[in-house]
């Protein structure tokens, strides 16, 4: 049985990695780790990864007519058992450099460019729009990859031709917000708005676009508890709204504005947190997480 060390790293993130198995293959290791405020936290959430790499499986199955994907297995021998349930075997790609992001909401940064400019990556918007305001058609929002730890920078449509070429453009936009859509209306049948979320694409060697990385993951979008949603204030994470409320209160004596980084979370907040992502996961794709496989 081989052990990741066995499989060198070549990516790396807050949370994730990616190792290469072999000229064809690449492990897609997610961690335990989250975070929150810009800053990976000290305190693991025991079962995050394999609640994400769970719903990514779940998603690429329930998506793949519509878009073809790097996944070719999540069980299986050339797997280390370490990360057994939070790694996948995946195909390699040659990876388009444009963070494509789908949103049906504006929040986050599309609210502060929408606040300063009436619009978002050059697609103009309605005036009166508030916080969470539902957008009358999704929209294609891509980025830029930052650097480890910095923001990736909103671009134009333009951008992105001149950095890929137009047709590939177009089929990034297109296949974006096609996969948003759909999913967009699956989770909303369970309960769960998903507000926008983040698709990385590579290319195989017969030119075919490929979803990859994970999909339609809490950490790679945003989901809101559909029976609270409410436009005009910031809303609550569905995943992350215990750690973020524990941080920002007295109890936890962390001033977020500091450099300091924060401080460890209670038991309790990491079990709620937990708790959290299994509800998730178990509400959007309605199975049973205790069949997931595990180390
Ligand atoms: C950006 C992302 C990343 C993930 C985790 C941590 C840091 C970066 N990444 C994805 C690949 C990649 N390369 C070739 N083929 C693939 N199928 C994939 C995937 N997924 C390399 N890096």
């Amino acid at each position: 049985m081989p052990q990741l060390a066995d499989y060198p790293v070549i990516a790396t993130g807050k949370v994730r990695s990616v190792h290469a198995v072999d000229d064809e293959l690449l492990l897609f290791v997610a961690s335990d780790r989250i975070s929150a405020y810009d800053h990976v936290l000290s305190t693991p959430i025991p079962d995050k990864g394999r609640v994400l790499t769970a719903m990514s499986v779940f998603w690429f199955d329930k998506l793949a007519d519509l878009a073809p994907n790097h996944l070719v297995a999540w069980d299986d021998p050339r797997i280390p058992a370490e990360v057994r349930g939070r790694a996948l075997l995946v195909r390699r790609l040659d990876m388009v450099q444009v963070e494509c992001v789908a949103r049906g909401y504006l929040t986050g940064s599309g609210m502060v460019e929408y606040r300063e400019t009436g619009s978002v990556c050059g697609v103009p918007l309605p005036e009166g729009l508030v916080e969470a305001s539902e957008l009358a058609e999704p929209i294609f929002t891509p980025a830029t990859k930052a650097e480890l730890g910095a923001h990736d920078e909103n671009v134009s449509f333009a951008h992105v031709e001149s950095v890929v070429g137009g047709a590939l453009a177009e089929e990034l936009r297109a296949r974006t917000l096609q996969v948003y859509s759909a999913a967009r209306e699956h989770a909303r049948s369970r309960g769960v708005v998903l507000a926008d979320t983040k698709f990385e694409f590579g290319v195989d060697r017969a030119g075919t676009l490929v979803l990859a990385d994970e999909v339609l993951t809490p950490d790679s979008s945003r989901y809101w508890p559909a029976d609270s949603y409410q436009a005009g204030r910031v809303q609550p994470s569905f995943d992350k709204q215990y750690v973020r409320d524990w941080l920002t209160s007295a109890e936890s004596g962390w001033d977020r504005k500091s450099d300091a980084p924060p401080p460890a979370l209670p038991a309790e907040v990491v079990a709620a947190t937990r708790a959290r992502y299994v509800e998730a996961y178990e509400r959007i794709t309605g199975l049973s997480f205790a069949d997931w496989p595990s180390a």
